[in-house]
């Protein structure tokens, strides 16, 4: 579904991402840990086509897509959830969400309904508040209609940037939860960013370690909760 080679990112003059190596096969969901400042969002924002200083290889669903807009990424079913959220405070939570859908270049009224009845359905807090403005919304319910945006552009790989960011523990197992059935029962891929590791490794098919700006090294969850030396490394 994704994979990305020798890729560099950052920022003008501040490079942070170094000959980055990943890949996220369909229906898998993978996590990207490392310590702040590791270049996590930055390897994110680069493969979703956010910044300007990228180099290397990006194939999305067999084709590349190095230097592509992310408009057209999200026209091809790449999306991206940020870690600052990024909902629109002043529009309700509906209007976001038709955002999502804009977003993705569909027009059709039909799969409009048919996208906002699925997303309603992962997060029935969405339809309870649609005409409240999203800025009135908690942090946790702000989350759900950036994830819920999202679902809206008709993804098929999610980019999850530290969607627990803020929340309360109950709250980041509520997203775990919704992360485990969106690839069962949508069957979308996910390259989640997480700080709340024990949680990540529960749902998670394979994880990357970051440090530096560089990807150094690929596990299983299993490995990753049983090697020290694999702990070691950061
Ligand atoms: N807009 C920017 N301009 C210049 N440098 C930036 C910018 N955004 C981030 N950086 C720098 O890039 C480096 C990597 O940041 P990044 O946000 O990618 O790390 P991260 O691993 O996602 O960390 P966190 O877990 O804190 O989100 C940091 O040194 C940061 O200061």
């Amino acid at each position: 579904m994704l994979s990305v080679h020798d890729f560099h990112a950052g920022y003008p003059s501040v490079p942070v991402v170094s000959g980055a190596e990943l890949r996220v096969e369909r229906g898998e969901i993978v996590s990207l840990f490392g310590h702040n400042g590791a270049g996590k969002s930055t390897l994110m924002k680069g493969v979703f086509g956010v910044l300007g200083d990228c180099r290397g290889e990006v194939r999305f669903n067999d084709a590349a897509v190095a230097g592509a807009s992310t408009r057209s990424l999200m026209r091809r079913g790449m999306v991206l959830v940020p870690q600052e959220r990024g909902v629109f405070p002043s529009l309700t939570v509906a209007e976001n969400l038709r955002m999502g859908f804009w977003a993705s270049g569909e027009s059709a009224r039909a799969e409009y309904d048919r996208r906002l009845a699925r997303t309603l359905g992962y997060l029935p807090i969405l339809d309870e508040r649609k005409d409240d403005r999203a800025g009135e919304l908690s942090g946790g319910q702000q989350q759900m209609v950036s994830i819920g945006r999202a679902l809206l552009a008709g993804p098929k790989l999610l980019l999850l940037d530290e969607p627990s960011t803020g929340l309360a523990p109950n709250l980041v197992d509520d997203i775990m939860a919704l992360v485990t059935r969106l690839r069962e029962e949508e069957g979308l891929s996910v390259l989640l960013v997480e700080q709340n590791v024990g949680q990540a490794l529960a749902v998670s098919d394979r994880v990357y370690l970051m440090k530096g700006g560089r990807i150094i090294h690929e596990a299983t969850p299993d490995q990753l909760t049983w090697s020290r030396s694999l702990w070691d490394l950061f």
